[in-house]
């Protein structure tokens, strides 16, 4: 448990399918005690009085208010991670806690995985490994066409960081870009990236060949894609979601990619996680499914806790939070 004189930290993922790595935990045991969750449901009455601090890491373990409420001297949740859908933001503002999450750490292999995605699916990368590791070698790279993207028009829904550095990556592959944003962004930064905005979501529908998502979850992000949304794009357009499962309806996608409404889907966020194997989205061909890798690097991980390890110490000695979010 380390060392008992530092502040008591609780700490989600130390056990359990995301778990931390051992050089995580000799880090932040240089500043803190940590504390699992099943140590403190042990000793409720003697951790309850020292967890100064949750540190939330992987997957998306529940912080429920009853937990809070039980944690007197809480002062920081740091969640590993950009995205805040799975956290109760106002009743923990309303206990006095601060939140505090890393963006900037998971920004750039977010956006490297979005134009991952992108590539194999327009080059039908997992199909082809599938044949060319199959028994059956007739098929073996006849009449098997992909997609060129130089030239295609990428549209890019959420042009926050990781938005914005996916254009930039899209910039590199000679793409056309347009996008939709909540805010337009400085004309200076559209130009960098040659960026189009649209202030309707409609137009950036029907004139994309691949449609981007990476915005966050928000009850009015929730369902943005859904029907509608599909029969408005190409029947050739290939939809990429690097931002969470719930911005798409997924059993409207199920039957655009069957009937033919788009071509085809990459999927690195769905819902729920992991989908149950027997899922309908599993059984398409037109699909590639990863695992929500976004972050999923050495450097982004270490980044991530040394991020948190700031914002955390920050907090506990009254100082300004780095990266703390701030409700609107
Ligand atoms: O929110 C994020 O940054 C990623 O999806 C990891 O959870």
């Amino acid at each position: 448990m380390g060392d008992p004189a530092l502040p008591g930290v609780l700490v989600f993922g130390f056990e359990g399918p995301y778990g931390i790595c051992e050089a995580h935990v000799e880090e932040l045991q240089k500043h803190f005690t940590l504390i699992t969750m099943k140590q403190f449901l042990e000793n409720k009455t003697e951790f309850s009085q020292k967890i100064q601090a949750i540190y939330l890491w992987g997957g998306r373990p529940v912080i429920d208010r009853e937990l809070l409420l039980s944690l007197p001297c809480l002062k920081i949740i740091g969640n590993s991670g950009a995205g805040l859908d799975h956290l109760d933001l106002p009743f923990i503002a309303s206990c006095g806690v601060k939140v505090a999450h890393t963006p900037h750490a998971v920004s750039t292999p977010t956006a490297d995985l979005g134009m991952a995605l992108l590539l194999a699916s327009a080059r039908r990368v997992v199909e082809g490994c599938q044949l060319a590791v199959s028994p059956d070698t007739k098929h073996f790279s006849i009449n098997w066409l992909g997609q060129e993207v130089s030239g295609a028009t990428l549209g890019i829904i959420g042009m926050g960081t990781i938005g914005y550095k996916i254009a930039q990556r899209a910039k590199a592959f000679e793409m056309k870009i347009l996008y939709h944003n909540r805010n337009r962004r400085r004309l200076e930064e559209e130009a960098a990236v040659g960026a189009a905005y649209c202030a309707r979501l409609e137009d950036l529908l029907q004139h994309s060949d691949f449609v981007m998502l990476a915005a966050s979850l928000t009850p009015q992000t929730q369902g943005l894609i859904g029907r509608r949304e599909l029969q408005l794009m190409k029947p050739s357009a290939v939809l990429v979601n690097v931002g969470r499962g719930l911005l798409v309806d997924q059993d409207a996608l199920v039957e655009a990619l069957k009937n033919g409404v788009i071509k085809a889907a990459a999927l690195d966020v769905t819902y729920p996680e992991p989908l149950p194997r027997d899922h309908p989205l599993l059984k398409l061909k037109n699909i590639i499914v990863t695992p929500h890798i976004g972050s999923a690097t050495h450097q982004a991980k270490w980044q991530i806790m040394q991020d948190l390890v700031e914002s955390i110490l920050a907090a506990l000695h009254g100082l300004p939070v780095p990266n703390e979010v701030l409700l609107k």
